[in-house]
């Protein structure tokens, strides 16, 4: 079963309506699914067009059936609320997604102990550093435990440690059945971790399926994702 179909004739900005063309892919439940591209080949287009971000889009997004349109989305670049704590952020983020009093904060607790944030737990995130504050957008997206997350360069900015935790709450959100697609620059991390990769390439998929069907493809038996994208892409 989809978590997430995504179907996109173009989209783009005021002045460059067709920035991408044709985009279409699924994840499926209990999928990682990475979105890989050079710099500017519409990896973020494509993940603004799915957030219903774009006023030029035309196409057709599906969060899953009979599962409400419950996503969390991990942007590159974090924002917070200024005058909110930590604290208050999660409180805020579990309001909005009517968890019980209850559950949200043992959950809370424990995603943030195992960020290491629990020092910060009263501080102003607009303060923190850019990778505590890239942790804390994980901390909010996994605590509402949403079917799809999309997730923009997690890694760049992680400390070894928060990667492997990120690592290991996307494999137990994989396992509760979410479907996640993330775009990353980090070929060899998603060449590891990733069920499937689309491959983008000026705004149109070059290639979308298994790391195995990629090797192929790109008639490179043992070929690293980095090898394969350059053949595919005549690099
Ligand atoms: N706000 C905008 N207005 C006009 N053009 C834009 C805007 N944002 C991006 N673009 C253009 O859209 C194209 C695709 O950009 P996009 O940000 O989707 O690429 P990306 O694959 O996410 O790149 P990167 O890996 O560098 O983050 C680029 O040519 C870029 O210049």
């Amino acid at each position: 079963m989809n978590a997430l179909e995504v179907d996109i004739k173009y989209a783009g900005y005021p002045g460059e309506a067709s920035i991408i063309n044709n985009i279409q892919f699924e994840v499926k439940k209990g999928e990682l699914v990475g979105l890989i591209g050079s710099n500017g080949s519409g990896k973020s287009t494509t993940i603004k067009g799915i957030l219903d971000m774009l006023v030029d889009f035309e196409g057709t997004i599906n969060f899953g059936q009979g599962e409400g349109k419950k996503y969390a989305y991990i942007p590159e670049h974090p924002s917070f609320y200024d005058e909110l704590t930590l604290w208050e952020h999660l409180e805020l983020a579990a309001s909005l997604s009517e968890m019980s009093p209850g559950k949200w904060e043992t959950r809370a607790m424990k995603i943030i102990d195992d960020f290491n944030m629990k020092d910060a737990i009263h501080q102003l995130p607009a303060t923190f550093s850019k990778g505590m504050q890239q942790k804390i957008m994980i901390i909010l997206a996994m605590l509402i435990e949403p079917h799809v997350y999309i997730v923009d360069e997690p890694f760049i900015g992680l400390d070894p440690r928060s990667t492997k935790q990120f690592l290991n709450y996307v494999r137990r959100e994989k396992e509760r059945g979410a479907g996640i697609l993330m775009s990353t620059h980090v070929l060899d991390t998603a060449e590891r971790h990733c069920d499937r990769l689309v491959l983008i390439n000026q705004g149109e998929v070059v290639i979308n399926g298994t790391m195995a069907e990629i090797r192929e493809k790109a008639d490179m038996q043992d070929g690293s994702l980095m090898d394969c994208f350059d053949r595919l892409m005549g690099w």
